[in-house]
């Protein structure tokens, strides 16, 4: 089975509008309501997929309600912490004819007998298990969460793929996550330099394999994807033709669709494929993608060895 955590899942308030002014008042165009938050699209990309998992993490309060009632809508199975205070955040996505502007909420506060519970749900897994941790890690729960998570699960030889930023991300390399996906800017901050040439992600794409990554998919937004794999080869992916709609999200799809491929015949070159016709697909759409529209986009992927 596979688990999405989502430690600090969202409603997704996405607004378009002409241009946002600050100091004024600014009214919409259109909006919409999603449930969001990293692990939480990986799950829903995943289902559109058919392939099997169970979304975890805390919810909390009417926002949370609605965030687990539009995933049961969708068909999405979770297995929520309902907290006991608080709401679960709302992020306002703010996209205009220029620019996509993010404000993202933090959230509730976690009690410990709460994040108790959440090691009590990962007890039952196994190495036949595969966990996302995904997204930002909340104020009231410790810098190294995502570490002491993979510490947890590490007798049980459970494969863990994480997508998280700067030291959040540097942590966990020495528990050998199965898969990381950093885009090209987090990678120059993870190393605190200028990225200017494929080879330079390359060089410290292959840092962070050192440091124990065994797949490194390194997004690049427009400009496509890089994937080195754990067998050392290096694949790339274009992206397909298409309007961007609202991009949020397209990191957590091309996740998702990665393991989709790679759980059909282990092929990297396919987990590539299919993870990038993921991302571009919820690239160009309001909401994140549906299977329809990736399986449209796949025709278009082409990934060749470096
Ligand atoms: N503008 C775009 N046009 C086409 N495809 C895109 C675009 N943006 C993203 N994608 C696709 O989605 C993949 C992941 O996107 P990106 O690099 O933006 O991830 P990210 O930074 O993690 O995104 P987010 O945090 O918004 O989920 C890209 O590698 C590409 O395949
Ligand atoms: O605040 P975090 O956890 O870093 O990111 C949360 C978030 O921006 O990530 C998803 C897109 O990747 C959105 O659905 C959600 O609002």
């Amino acid at each position: 089975m596979i688990y999405t955590v989502t430690l600090n899942p969202s409603i997704d308030y996405v607004v378009n509008m002409n241009q946002l002014t600050e100091g004024a008042v600014n009214r919409v165009n259109t909006e919409h309501f999603y449930a969001g938050g990293k692990g939480i699209n990986v799950s829903q990309i995943l289902n559109q997929h058919e392939i099997d998992n169970i979304a975890l993490g805390f919810i909390s309060g009417f926002t949370g309600d609605f965030i687990q009632s539009s995933l049961h809508e969708k068909g999405i199975k979770t297995d929520f912490i309902q907290l006991k205070e608080g709401y679960s955040r709302i992020n306002m996505k703010v996209k205009t004819l220029s620019d996509e502007t993010e404000i993202n909420g933090s959230g509730p506060k976690i009690s410990n007998e709460e994040i108790e519970k959440l090691y009590q749900k990962l007890d039952g897994l196994t190495s036949e298990d595969t966990l996302v941790l995904a997204g930002s890690i909340p104020a009231s729960l410790p810098d190294d969460f995502y570490e002491q998570i993979m510490k947890y699960v590490a007798p049980k030889q459970v494969k863990v793929i994480v997508d998280a930023t700067k030291n959040l991300l540097l942590n966990v390399l020495k528990y050998q996550p199965f898969l990381i996906k950093p885009n090209h800017h987090e990678i120059a901050e993870m190393f605190n330099v200028t990225i200017s040439s494929t080879e330079d992600l390359l060089h410290y794409g292959n840092q962070l394999k050192e440091m124990g990554a065994q797949n490194v998919l390194i997004s690049m937004g427009g400009d496509g994807a890089i994937l080195i794999s754990e067998t050392g080869e290096i694949y790339r992916s274009n992206v397909p033709k298409g309007t961007v709609k609202n991009s949020v999200g397209a990191g957590d799809s091309m996740v998702a669709g990665f393991i989709a491929g790679y759980q059909k015949d282990a092929s990297y070159e396919e987990a590539l494929r299919l993870g990038a016709a993921s991302g571009s697909a919820t690239a160009f759409s309001s909401d994140v993608a549906t299977r329809g529209y990736i399986d449209e986009l796949v025709s278009q992927i082409n990934v060749t060895k470096l």
